[in-house]
């Protein structure tokens, strides 16, 4: 286990576009010793309603500033993240995970590196491996924690992406649905989603 422990910093209201959530802060302290780990992680989690009847819709959803923010097109995130609180708010609830792990984890100035590679004809995968990093650094342990907190055993993943099934599997979590994520593509990140496809095994398309 990658954290000794989690806590629950804050827990207030977040009135949103979609309806009204709760705004969760969580902080994981990291085992001491773990390579390439901050001392503590944070996370926030945007919960609505009552999270034990059914399994909870759940988003994990990955930091993307230039999509989250700025609404770029290079890629789907802004409209994932959008998607995500549309679908819980009319579901009347469920819950959407924001970790802080922006460029699939390595960090944003090297995502902006690898945006010049990619500029230069490289996919997302093999600008990545040219900046000496893997196609995905991330780990799926704090969302875990955060959902064992909140006494959820099992959830219905929004997400295209079978890692994060599997990680969440393998942290203890049960997820007993996936539910599709998928976004109306724009031409500007076409090859993201097919790199996504078919190197990142994705299910989209
Ligand atoms: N390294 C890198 N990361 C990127 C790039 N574009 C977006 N990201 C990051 O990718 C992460 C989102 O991951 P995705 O692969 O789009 O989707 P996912 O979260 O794995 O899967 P879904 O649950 O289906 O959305 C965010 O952290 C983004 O900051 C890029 O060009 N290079
Ligand atoms: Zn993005």
């Amino acid at each position: 286990m990658s954290f000794v422990s989690v806590n629950k910093v804050a827990d207030a209201e977040f009135p949103t576009r979609w309806g009204t959530f709760r705004i969760l802060g969580f902080e994981g302290l990291t085992q001491p010793g773990d390579p390439g780990r901050k001392p503590v992680e944070t996370a926030v989690a945007l919960t609505m309603g009552d999270l034990r009847a059914n399994p909870p819709l759940l988003r994990i959803h990955s930091q993307c500033l230039t999509g989250d923010v700025f609404h770029s097109l290079r890629c789907d995130c802004h409209d994932q993240l959008h998607l995500a609180m549309k679908m819980i708010a009319e579901n009347g609830s469920g819950i959407l995970i924001y970790e802080h792990q922006e460029g699939r984890g390595i960090g944003l100035m090297a995502k902006l590196r690898a945006y010049e590679l990619q500029d230069q004809g490289f996919d997302t995968i093999e600008a990545n491996e040219r900046l000496g990093f893997r196609a995905d650094h991330r780990g799926f342990d704090l969302p875990a924690e955060i959902l064992k907190q909140l006494n959820v055993p099992a959830v219905r993943l929004i997400t295209n992406n079978p890692e994060k099934i599997a990680a969440l599997e393998h942290a203890g979590i049960r997820v007993t649905e996936r539910v599709s994520a998928v976004i109306p593509e724009e031409p500007t990140f076409a090859k993201y989603i097919e790199t996504k496809r078919d190197r990142m095994g994705h299910l989209v398309g």
